[in-house]
């Protein structure tokens, strides 16, 4: 197979789709492999680099779209790719399609066959093309906080680990999956006074084992939630029902009961964001501020460590790209974890969540794929 890697285009996006080992990797499988050029900017590796590794330099994204049976990318295409994308090739990247029905639309439209990333799942019931991203954006949440707490960003002018003799800052990390997690251990880490709410019992007791009672607990409900965060100087949005819109879980009602200069930040963004009054905003300008409280909502937070980034998800999309270079569609319908991450192929939305989240019909990938 052809397998063509466009240079992203998102604000400050700096991750790039394949990196020289993994195209290594790609041509060794006897798969011929088409850069962009300068598409390893971000991570500095430059175009002879990945011709070291056995790919085809070429001049623009025009090429590579109308060249590649299958595009490897990181973020959502933008509305100008979504216009260079066809039926009977494969689109391999992040889509996060619930809150976004233009991109839908767009891609729905071109014909191609969509998988994405955030909902691979694997036999533990985890998503193991989200983890790696939420890992390193569990880990920058705490320092974007960290930066919006200071007094001359609008913050409530903390130390989040404060001194001795004066109080650390009150971390609340809603929902306690990897980035929850992640968000976490940096938090307590720095010295926070950290607490995590989930709707999962079973996650819950698993934490409590994983911090030592370092961390609190606390079952997430509306009480439990308004209680904290009127509390916190920090609250990290970190819910997900895979695929589905994000659950709005604090209101902007509520931000009248938060202390003045506490931070937001709203790291389930991609999927529409935890907060009522979340939009997301991009690494040129992460921040703003509603009713005293600062909001940071970036869409894209491993987009700004590119390359701890693209490795981390190389390391996890390598398996499955490998499988659909060489097998095409027989390896969504051979794997059941391949064929969970199928969003739209030919025009038909195949995730159950993503198609109700957006009010659109939908057909299983089974069906689909056996037509
Ligand atoms: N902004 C960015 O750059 C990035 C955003 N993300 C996003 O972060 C979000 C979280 O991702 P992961 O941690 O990987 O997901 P995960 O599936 O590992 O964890 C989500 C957790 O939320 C919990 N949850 C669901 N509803 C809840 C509620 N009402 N109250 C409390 N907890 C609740 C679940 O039980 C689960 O433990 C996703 O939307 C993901 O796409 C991930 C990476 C980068
Ligand atoms: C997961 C995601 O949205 C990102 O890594 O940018
Ligand atoms: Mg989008």
């Amino acid at each position: 197979m052809r397998v063509g890697v466009p240079k992203e285009i998102k604000v400050h996006e700096y991750r790039v789709g394949l990196t020289p080992e993994a195209v290594r990797e790609y041509v060794s499988a006897g798969h011929a492999v088409i850069i962009e050029t300068g598409a390893g900017a971000g991570i500095s590796a430059s175009d002879a680099a990945y011709e070291a590794a056995g790919a085809r330099i070429v001049a623009s994204a025009a090429d590579v779209f109308a060249e590649a049976d299958m595009i490897v990318k990181v973020k959502e295409p933008q509305p100008g790719e979504w216009a260079q994308l066809r039926e009977g090739q494969i689109l391999f990247t992040y889509l996060h399609l619930a809150p976004d029905p233009a991109q839908a639309a767009g891609l729905v439209e071109s014909g191609v066959t969509a998988i994405a990333y955030e909902t691979v799942t694997d036999r533990f019931g985890g998503l193991p093309l989200l983890a790696p991203m939420s890992e390193v954006a569990g880990r920058l949440a705490i320092e974007a906080a960290a930066v919006s707490l200071k007094r001359h960003a609008g913050g409530r002018g903390m130390l989040i680990g404060g001194v001795p003799g004066v109080p650390p800052a009150r971390i609340v990390v809603i929902g306690g999956g990897v980035v929850g997690t992640h968000a976490a251990r940096m938090a307590a880490g720095l010295g926070a006074d950290v607490v995590i709410l989930d709707r999962s019992l079973p996650r819950l007791r698993q934490l409590d084992e994983l911090f030592g009672g370092r961390v609190r607990t606390r079952f997430s409900t509306l009480d439990a939630i308004e209680t904290e965060i009127f509390a916190a100087d920090v609250v990290i949005g970190a819910v997900l029902i895979p695929g589905a819109a994000a659950p709005r879980l604090v209101s902007r009602a509520q931000l009248s009961g938060m202390k003045r200069g506490a931070v937001l930040v709203d790291v389930a963004i991609d999927q529409g964001g935890c907060f009522e009054t979340s939009r997301a905003t991009t690494h040129a300008d992460p921040t703003y501020e509603v009713d005293g409280v600062i909001h940071y909502c970036v869409a894209n937070m491993p987009g700004a460590v590119p390359l701890t980034s693209s490795y981390a998800l190389n390391n996890a999309t390598l398996p499955f790209g490998l499988a659909l270079a060489s097998k095409g569609l027989d390896a969504i319908r051979s794997d059941p974890h391949l064929a969970a991450g199928l969003n739209i192929h030919r025009g038909e939305i195949t995730n159950a969540p993503v198609a109700a989240s957006l009010q659109k019909p939908y057909r299983s990938a089974e069906e689909v794929l056996a037509l």
